[in-house]
């Protein structure tokens, strides 16, 4: 069984790196990101449950740091505030929440990354759709199926599984590839 899952996980990412469509879509974000940070826009990410923590753990990989000293970069996901979260659930919606901190803080061309394994997660959905609306770049980072996220996405990294928890282990794995690549081709020559 554990042997198994581990080696479910491995074929996922072995797949994703035996096809070079995916490859480039992945290039293609990394190109994005830099484009965005050196005009002087900012990065945002959302996503529930294990995906807000792939959210604000590749947020701060970006606004601290990541494998060397040098300028942070601005990123941040959309639920870290607490207080915001909560009355904008209990006044709202829980399915605004993100759009409304889009509203707040996107401006164009400004980056979304949504992450969500079934793609259709309604406040990622929302968000994408405001984010449009703001003329912000909206990545998705889903699982096979790709939901509503599939058509709102500019770039989709569709990671080849159906199962939630294969899926968030690839997308960290892309994810944390997408920052290192980032921040060496930003700042590679500072250390
Ligand atoms: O971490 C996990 C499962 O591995 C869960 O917390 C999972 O993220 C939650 O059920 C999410 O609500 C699923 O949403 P999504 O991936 O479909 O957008
Ligand atoms: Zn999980």
């Amino acid at each position: 069984m554990i042997v198994d899952k581990i080696n479910e996980s491995i074929i996922v990412k072995k797949q994703m790196a035996d096809d070079p469509a995916f490859v480039k879509t992945v290039e293609k974000t990394i190109a994005l990101l830099v484009d965005a940070f050196q005009n002087g826009h900012k990065v945002l990410f959302c996503g529930n449950g294990g995906s807000a923590a792939d959210a604000q753990h590749l947020a701060a990989e970006l606004s601290g740091r990541f494998y060397f000293d040098r300028p942070p970069l601005p990123a941040e996901a959309c639920h870290v505030n607490s207080s915001f979260l909560t009355a904008v659930s209990n006044d709202y919606s829980f399915d605004q929440v993100f759009a409304r901190y889009i509203n707040a803080m996107g401006n164009r061309g400004d980056i979304l990354i949504g992450l969500s394994t079934s793609g259709n997660s309604t406040n990622v959905v929302e968000a994408f759709k405001t984010a449009k609306e703001r003329g912000m770049i909206c990545i998705g980072f889903t699982g096979s199926k790709g939901g509503k996220m599939k058509d709102l996405s500019d770039v989709h990294i569709c990671v080849p599984s159906d199962d939630t928890p294969r899926i968030q282990e690839s997308h960290i794995t892309i994810g944390h590839i997408i920052c290192e690549m980032v921040e060496k081709t930003l700042f590679g020559n500072v250390q």
